[in-house]
């Protein structure tokens, strides 16, 4: 449709650029980032169309900061307005991350609950299943990214939901199977760009998979409801979630939006972290030095220990600099999810109308040239001085403000427990003829292709 006037001198990353991202590259955000470098570099803008609505892509730290405060102004786009009908808007629907104002606060207020104390002997327990898988392996490469995924699966499943996905044990469940393969739908960045679903023999097949999910889902919630009332009581979120339901103070939650809640958890609560752990092998298996540097504040701070109270959480402070520096190159969120404005907006010359789609594109913020040094670097140490992550909205793999990850704290733990466990027990690295090994590369949005690793026994 017709370009805005106050959009004209944004720069256009036009349809046919988006369909050979999609289409060659699964639209992964390195890609992505490289095919518009110059302009996310100098003008922080870009724009596209999703069908006929104008899309703006920011990495400019000054607007990113509105974004996260102003959410009266940057309040979320919906699906259901934005893509009605879509696999997108009947998977996820309205839940904690799509939604606004008084629904979004009483999801927030449920959720906030469930995750005030964490369960960190269910952490540590997942991670002794993993050590058990890895005794296994045994000097073989092994792909970190599928190995991870399970293993996150695993914890969330038993901390969130306290339901055992096993899929440490059994990678090919039904449960995981089915996710995935709705997962690999939700990915596909063509069917949101181009009204492919019009066509029916798409939209069933899509739609099959999504209520073949939804339908698990839906038993699982049967389940949960049946334990609870036999008085077997957990804490966990969805037991939450149910008794909200119950309370004639508040407003129900239905059924179906458990289910909207339990679909968005799902990824918003392990494929981050999985990704996350996945890119930090990777960049340890690459950077020996630094690998040797966390093993041995490891083994002092946490001596015989082998994995971290609370308080050695804070004193791993090297681990941790080395964890904030790999969600800045590889953002497992690389894109905010979407914004609607809300009324007209000035940025630089440029004026964008109310009722444009924006969101942040972290990934190309996190590495502009102009906000850090040697951006493609990893560098662990520039976390050394703190302003680097709470200072200027140039680092928020998180996001910030009101809306930010409510998952933080837990995967930052996750990832604590499960790279203190391996680092102690092996040396990581990379196999030499590695497609990676010039450059990791990613698959789709922040996902990598698989990574395989040598993990190899150490001799203490
Ligand atoms: C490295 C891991 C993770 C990263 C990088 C990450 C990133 C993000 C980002 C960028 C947002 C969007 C904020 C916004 O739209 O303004 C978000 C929201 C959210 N995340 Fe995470 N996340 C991670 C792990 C988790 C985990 C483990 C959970 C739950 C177990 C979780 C639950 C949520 C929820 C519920 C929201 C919505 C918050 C709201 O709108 O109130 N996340 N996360």
């Amino acid at each position: 449709s017709k370009i805005p006037n106050g959009l004209k001198d944004i720069h256009t990353i036009t349809l046919i650029e988006n369909i050979k991202n999609a289409i060659m590259y699964n639209s992964s955000a390195d890609k992505f980032y490289l095919s518009s470098k110059e302009y996310f570099d100098n003008d922080g803008i870009t724009k596209f169309q999703i069908r006929d609505k104008w899309m703006c892509l920011l990495s400019d730290p000054v607007i990113a900061k509105d974004i996260f405060l102003r959410t009266d102004i940057f309040p979320k786009l919906l699906f259901d307005e934005f893509l009605p009908d879509s696999v997108l808007s009947h998977h996820f629907g309205v839940n904690i991350v799509h939604s606004n104002g008084d629904i979004w606060k009483r999801a927030r207020h449920i959720c906030n609950l469930a995750f005030k104390v964490l369960p960190i002997h269910l952490f540590v327990d997942v991670g002794f299943k993993l050590m058990n898988i890895m005794e296994t392996i045994d000097n073989k490469p092994i792909d970190v990214v599928d190995l991870m995924h399970r293993f996150a699966l695993d914890v969330l499943g038993k901390t969130v939901f306290d339901f055992d996905f096993n899929n440490l044990g059994d990678p090919k469940n039904i449960y995981v199977t089915t996710y995935n393969e709705v997962q690999d739908e939700v990915n596909n960045f063509l069917f949101q760009i181009l009204p492919l679903d019009l066509i029916p023999y798409f939209k069933n097949r899509r739609l099959g998979k999504v209520k073949k999910l939804q339908k698990l889902f839906d038993d699982f919630i049967k389940n949960k409801h049946k334990s609870m009332a036999a008085r077997n009581s957990n804490g966990d979120l969805l037991e939450l979630m149910i008794k909200a339901c119950d309370d004639p103070n508040n407003e129900a939650f239905n059924d179906i939006e458990l289910r909207y809640n339990l679909a968005i958890f799902m990824v918003a609560g392990h494929d981050t972290t999985a990704n996350a752990l996945a890119t930090i092998f990777y960049l340890l298996a690459v950077h020996k030095n630094v690998q040797q540097k966390a093993r041995e504040e490891i083994l002092s701070v946490l001596g015989s220990d082998l994995t971290p109270s609370t308080e050695q959480h804070k004193a791993l402070k090297y681990l941790n600099m080395i964890i904030n520096e790999n969600l800045r190159l590889y953002p497992p969120a690389p894109f905010l999810p979407f914004r609607k404005l809300a009324e007209d907006l000035k940025y630089k010359n440029h004026v964008i109308p109310a009722g444009t789609g924006i969101s942040l594109f972290i990934y190309a913020m996190q590495r502009s040239p102009k906000l850090w040094e040697n951006p493609e670097e990893f560098i662990p140490e520039r976390f050394e001085n703190e302003k680097n992550i709470n200072g200027s909205y140039t680092w928020t793999p998180f996001g910030a403000g009101s809306r930010m990850c409510l998952g933080n704290h837990f995967s930052l733990i996750e990832q604590r427990i499960a790279l203190c466990l391996i680092l102690r027990k092996y040396e990581i690295s990379l196999p030499s003829n590695s497609i990676h090994r010039n450059q990791l590369q990613l698959q789709a949005f922040g996902t990598p292709k698989p990574i395989n690793l040598i993990f190899k026994r150490r001799t203490e």
